[in-house]
């Protein structure tokens, strides 16, 4: 096919929202329909009405001349659809004048037409279509005398013509300058309005989707700032974020400045996210919450927790670690502790996915990571907890990305320096799924790396009866016995899903016409039976092997215990 010239370059005068919209039909012709199209179009006519209603006597043509082209089966759109520069064509069609052209072959571009430097009454693109190839394969008919109108010889019906786009301009038929003779067959020659009309009506959401925009977009393109609190995970106790068109601002306004000296030189936005979505502030977690782990909790007591609540006694050869390691299989409550630590010192949590600064942020984690420790510096006493950190100190490769190496460097030059003045109290609290992948640099400087292994037999009975303590349940002691013997292997996460899943029992027996009106004390309490039938459903997820690796890990760079 024939490529007709590139208009960008011609397009310059338009308005923003024409060439949008030009843009929008090129794109409507290669995936919707007819209407579509048309709806595109007509915006760009109903931006320039006046302008452009002289010329619209000639798209109609346009497309009367194109629709005889096409047999019943085939709809305006695959006929266009094989058009790969709409906008030339469009624009071919609008007016390919000879006479104001000067003769030139040059057809009139929107540029042109916009100015209105075309004065003539033309004859129309019928010419002009009729000797392009391009046209004839948009049919991907071959014209001739039986289906083709010539130039000279406009549609000629008493009828309705076959299309007529209404572009706000007086309603009626065709004007025609010129005789009217057809060659097509009849059945062509008329509007087929009840085809129209079911063709309107299957398309009709095509048309909704281009022609109108959810409020998402449309609060998108009005406050494009808006972005990053529409489907982003916020915390729940985040600061919520009008999605109003421009209350979002004021709400700012509103706020006081951040005027901590230390922070001057870091992006406010950052501040801000880092304010709203990496601190937490959810609710407070006690050691009594964290099932099992004594161990692990009696060495951060006091490597830590106490430290942080009285600096003035761990001084010299008592300070404490800038940061520790928590290892083990996921959903082991690695997490709880660092929320846990961070309650009981009384200190800001800070909580965030070592993977999302190489992703998320990407081309930003180093000022990220730079904005988070300044930010902790501000609110101590700090707990930095940093999730998958095997992702960011991880042994170097060649493979490694700049953007991931530089930082990788940024967070071990603000790990070194945090905690270094005497009234520092900042505590880093690094967790992993896989310790092995650490590097040396990471083993250093985390100096107690605590193992946080799967619950063990009573743990598992604690988040049981922890979890069932807010549900009607009917489980004795011996229940709860059985259903942990049944649990040998199973993380503390799993153990939650599998309480949730037991839990939906009762909402099972209830039969379905009642389900929407049923009282909730008149749903039966939880039993045994629900457990076992969630054991069928709820399968451990840390695999033996991996718990070997996690085993034989803390042997050699552990504290030793289990
Ligand atoms: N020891 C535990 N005591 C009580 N609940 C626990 C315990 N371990 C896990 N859970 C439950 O499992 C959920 C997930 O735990 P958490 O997020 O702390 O695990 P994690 O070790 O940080 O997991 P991951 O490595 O996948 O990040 C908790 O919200 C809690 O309900």
């Amino acid at each position: 096919m024939k490529k007709l010239p590139l208009v960008q370059d011609s397009c310059y005068n338009l308005t923003a929202i024409n060439r949008n919209s030009l843009n929008l039909y090129h794109l409507s012709t290669q995936s919707h329909s007819n209407i579509s199209s048309q709806t595109c179009l007509r915006s760009v006519w109903e931006s320039n009405n006046i302008l452009m209603n002289e010329k619209s006597d000639k798209f109609s043509n346009f497309i009367n001349v194109l629709t005889p082209n096409c047999d019943n089966a085939r709809s305006w759109k695959s006929n266009l659809s094989h058009c790969t520069d709409a906008i030339a064509l469009f624009e071919q069609s609008l007016s390919t004048c000879t006479h104001c052209s000067q003769g030139s072959s040059k057809a009139m571009n929107l540029d042109q037409i916009q100015t209105n430097k075309c004065i003539c009454n033309v004859n129309l693109i019928a010419t002009n279509l009729q000797n392009q190839n391009d046209v004839q394969q948009i049919g991907k008919q071959p014209f001739n005398g039986e289906n083709y109108i010539s130039s000279s010889k406009v549609i000629a019906t008493d009828e309705k013509p076959l299309m007529k786009p209404k572009f706000g301009r007086p309603k009626g038929p065709l004007k025609l300058t010129n005789q009217t003779t057809s060659k097509c067959p009849p059945t062509y020659q008329h509007v087929d309005l009840e085809k129209e009309e079911e063709e309107m009506k299957a398309h009709k959401s095509n048309v909704a989707k281009i022609t109108f925009k959810t409020a998402k977009e449309q609060l998108l393109a009005s406050n494009p700032a808006a972005k990053r609190t529409l489907g982003t995970s916020r915390k729940a106790q985040a600061k919520f974020v009008s999605p109003m068109i421009g209350a979002q601002e004021k709400q700012e306004n509103l706020e006081p400045e951040i005027a901590d000296e230390r922070l001057k030189h870091i992006d406010p936005k950052m501040i801000e996210l880092i304010e709203s979505e990496i601190i937490d502030k959810g609710t407070p977690i006690g050691w009594d919450d964290i099932a099992g782990l004594h161990m692990a909790k009696s060495v951060i007591q006091e490597a830590v927790v106490w430290p942080l609540l009285r600096p003035d006694l761990f001084t010299g050869l008592r300070r404490p670690p800038k940061g520790i390691l928590l290892f083990g299989p996921p959903g082991t409550g690695k997490t709880l502790i660092g929320k846990c630590i961070a309650a009981q010192c009384h200190a800001t949590f800070f909580s965030i996915s070592a993977s999302s600064l190489t992703s998320k942020w990407i081309g930003d984690g180093e000022k990220m990571v730079r904005a988070l420790f300044a930010v902790a510096r501000c609110r101590q006493p700090a707990v930095v907890f940093i999730d998958e950190i095997d992702s960011l100190l991880t042994q170097r490769n060649d493979t490694e990305h700049e953007a991931t190496r530089r930082i990788k460097t940024e967070f071990l030059v603000q790990f070194d320096g945090a905690g270094t003045g005497e009234d520092d109290r900042l505590l880093i609290v690094g967790a992993t799924n896989r310790p092995q992948e650490l590097d040396e640099a990471a083993r250093r400087r985390l100096v107690k790396r605590l193992y946080i292994p799967l619950p063990d037999f009573e743990a598992r009975k604690q988040i049981i009866s922890n979890l069932l303590s807010s549900e009607r349940h009917d489980l004795t002691d011996a229940h709860t016995t059985e259903i942990c013997s049944l649990t040998e292997g199973y993380s503390g996460a799993d153990m939650k899903s599998l309480c949730s899943e037991a839990a939906m029992g009762p909402v099972r027996a209830v039969p379905f016409s009642q389900i929407i009106t049923i009282d909730s004390d008149k749903m039966r309490p939880v039993n045994v039976e629900d457990f076992k039938n969630a054991l069928q459903r709820v399968r451990p997820s840390v695999s033996q092997d991996d718990l070997g690796q996690y085993i034989k890990w803390n042997k050699t760079y552990g504290q030793g215990f289990q």
